[in-house]
């Protein structure tokens, strides 16, 4: 712990910032099951973006383990912990005037709502069922786990705790999944109407 430390101000704040790049600085926090949908929604979302002019940056859960976060594992200390290290960089994104995008599976509610109750307030749910995330099975994780290779994998013998509160939620529609780009307009539709995407 720390003693003896003060808080810098910076001569530029958060308000210069955002006028220099013309956006309002926020994060939008992607949950959900491992195979949901987050990364490729975060993609759609960041490329949908960048054609209105807006700049985004992904923090993606997978990505981030590779570097700042690659001393974690997948016991529940060390969820809690990742979600805290993203949550502290994804403060600092918004701060510096970007739209972050957050994708982790981030299954705990408790830790969820230590930061949104804080500054993030925009929290999308993929809520897509085990089995569509079980069939999909990219990565070929889910077929592991099941298998006894892979210990507390999430859905399988590891808890998701889907949000109780969130401001979106997308959702198999009659089993079809919604396109990529049909759940980035559905969030972008979102920013618009809460002012984050106007000129400021
Ligand atoms: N045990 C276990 N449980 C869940 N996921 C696992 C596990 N082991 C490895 N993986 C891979 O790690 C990716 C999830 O990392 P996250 O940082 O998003 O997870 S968490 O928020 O800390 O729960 C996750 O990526 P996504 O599929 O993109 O969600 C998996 O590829
Ligand atoms: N909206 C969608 N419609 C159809 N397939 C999708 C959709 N979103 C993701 N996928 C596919 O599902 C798989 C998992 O997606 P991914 O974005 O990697 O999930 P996550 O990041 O939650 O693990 C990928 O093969 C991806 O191509």
């Amino acid at each position: 712990m720390s003693t003896n430390i003060f808080w810098q101000e910076s001569p530029i704040g958060k308000t210069e910032r955002q006028k220099l790049l013309n956006q309002k600085g926020c994060v939008v926090w992607i949950t959900g099951l491992s195979g949901s949908g987050k990364s490729t929604l975060a993609c759609s979302l960041s490329r949908e973006l960048y054609t209105r002019g807006k700049l985004s940056y992904i923090l993606d859960g997978d990505n981030l383990r590779h570097g700042l976060n690659k001393d974690l594992g997948f016991k529940a200390e060390d969820r809690v912990e990742n979600i805290r290290r993203v949550g502290e960089v994804a403060k600092l994104f918004a701060d510096a005037g970007l739209i972050c995008i957050a994708s982790l599976i981030s299954p705990y509610r408790k830790d969820r709502d230590a930061y949104f109750s804080a500054f993030i307030k925009h929290l999308v749910y993929m809520n897509m069922s085990l089995q569509l995330c079980e069939a999909r099975d990219p990565k070929g994780l889910y077929k592991l786990a099941r298998a006894g290779k892979i210990k507390g994998f999430t859905g399988i013998d590891d808890p998701y705790e889907s949000p109780l509160n969130c401001e979106i939620e997308l959702k198999e529609k009659e089993g079809e999944c919604p396109s990529p780009v049909t759940m980035a307009e559905e969030v972008i539709a979102y920013l618009e109407a809460k002012g984050f995407l106007q000129n400021q």
